[in-house]
């Protein structure tokens, strides 16, 4: 459990940061959201002590950071930033392996380790441990880099704008891929983002900084449905507020009985998924399958219900 208590940081007059206080529960994402200029990376990097408080506490499992050396706690904690950072002159499995190899684990550990995490990822390891940066995609280094934040099981890990930049539709897919990941090894992860879309995707918890102070924190549904604020509701945005609230209801809630034409969809797509297929397809309704066996389906009615929007 990681404990954010009353967290400050002061430029001259400015409160970058401003009396933060927020739980962040072992095995969790916590996304932070906020514009530009809201004290998120400050926030951020006061967790690792790359930046110091002027005041307040951070402990994690129990014991306050400050009593950790700033390089100790940082071997604890992983931290992934946008554009990766990767050694270019080390391969994968060396940028990988940085942070295990300091850590003096043995070394068929670290090669197990590397290799079980670039299978995580979808990357064979055969194919990609030798290689170098350069010779690897956008997305694939972006992988590499939270591979290599990973490495050492942390009890920690910050990211700070991963999929920044990631281009919309790999986006979605490094997001879908951090939140399998982070389910299979059970990370505790707080990620800053100034795109609502991606914190409500990703968050257990959604927490909204405004001008150096949190002004909400809980699940994604509740930011959506009850925002705290002016400025929550216009984060989140009004106009498409029913279709976010559809990408948090999963279609196995809406299923029914009956046949529908043309490909089907997972029983864990969400309803935002299955509005796509009707709106893209023209069809009243979706066939929803499981394993490969027929579930039944969703019609284009019961998905407007939902929204609220008339039928
Ligand atoms: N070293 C510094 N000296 C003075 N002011 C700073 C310093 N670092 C940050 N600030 C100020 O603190 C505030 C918060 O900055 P921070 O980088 O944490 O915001 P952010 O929400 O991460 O923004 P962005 O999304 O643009 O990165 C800003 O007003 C910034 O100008």
């Amino acid at each position: 459990m990681i404990e954010i208590d009353r967290i400050t940081k002061a430029y001259g007059d400015t409160r970058a940061v401003d009396a933060v206080s927020m739980t962040v529960e072992t095995g969790t994402i916590t996304v932070i959201v906020g514009t530009s200029g809201s004290g998120k990376t400050t926030l951020l990097r006061m967790i690792n002590r790359l930046e110091e408080p002027t005041s307040g506490e951070v402990r994690i499992n129990g014991t306050s950071t400050q009593s950790v050396k700033p390089h100790i706690l940082r071997r604890r904690i992983g931290y992934a930033i946008q554009g990766h950072g990767l050694f270019p002159h080390h391969t994968v499995g060396r940028n990988i392996a940085a942070v295990p190899e300091l850590l003096r684990w043995p070394r068929d550990k670290v090669r197990a380790r590397v290799d079980e995490l670039l299978a995580l990822f979808s990357m064979e390891p055969a194919q990609f441990r030798d290689r170098y940066p350069a010779e690897l995609s956008g997305g694939q280094q972006q992988r590499v880099g939270v591979a290599r934040a990973l490495a050492s099981r942390p009890d920690l890990l910050l990211m700070d704008e991963p999929f920044g930049a990631l281009d919309p539709i790999i986006r979605t897919r490094a997001q879908d891929d951090l939140r399998r990941i982070q389910q299979a090894l059970g990370s505790t992860i707080m990620l800053v983002t100034h795109d609502m879309e991606e914190a409500i995707r990703l968050g257990d918890r959604v927490a909204v900084m405004d001008a150096g102070r949190l002004v909400q924190h809980g699940p994604p549904a509740e930011i959506i449905a009850r925002p705290a604020t002016d400025f929550v509701a216009d984060m989140v945005g009004d106009v498409e507020r029913p279709l976010r609230l559809l990408s948090l209801i999963g279609v196995a809630e809406v299923l029914e009985d009956g046949a529908a034409d043309g490909a089907a969809l997972p029983h864990d797509a969400s309803l935002r998924d299955a509005l796509s297929a009707c709106l893209w397809t023209g069809r009243d309704a979706v066939p929803v399958v499981r394993d490969g066996a027929r579930l039944g389906r969703v019609t284009f009615a019961a998905i407007r219900a939902r929204a609220g929007l008339q039928a």
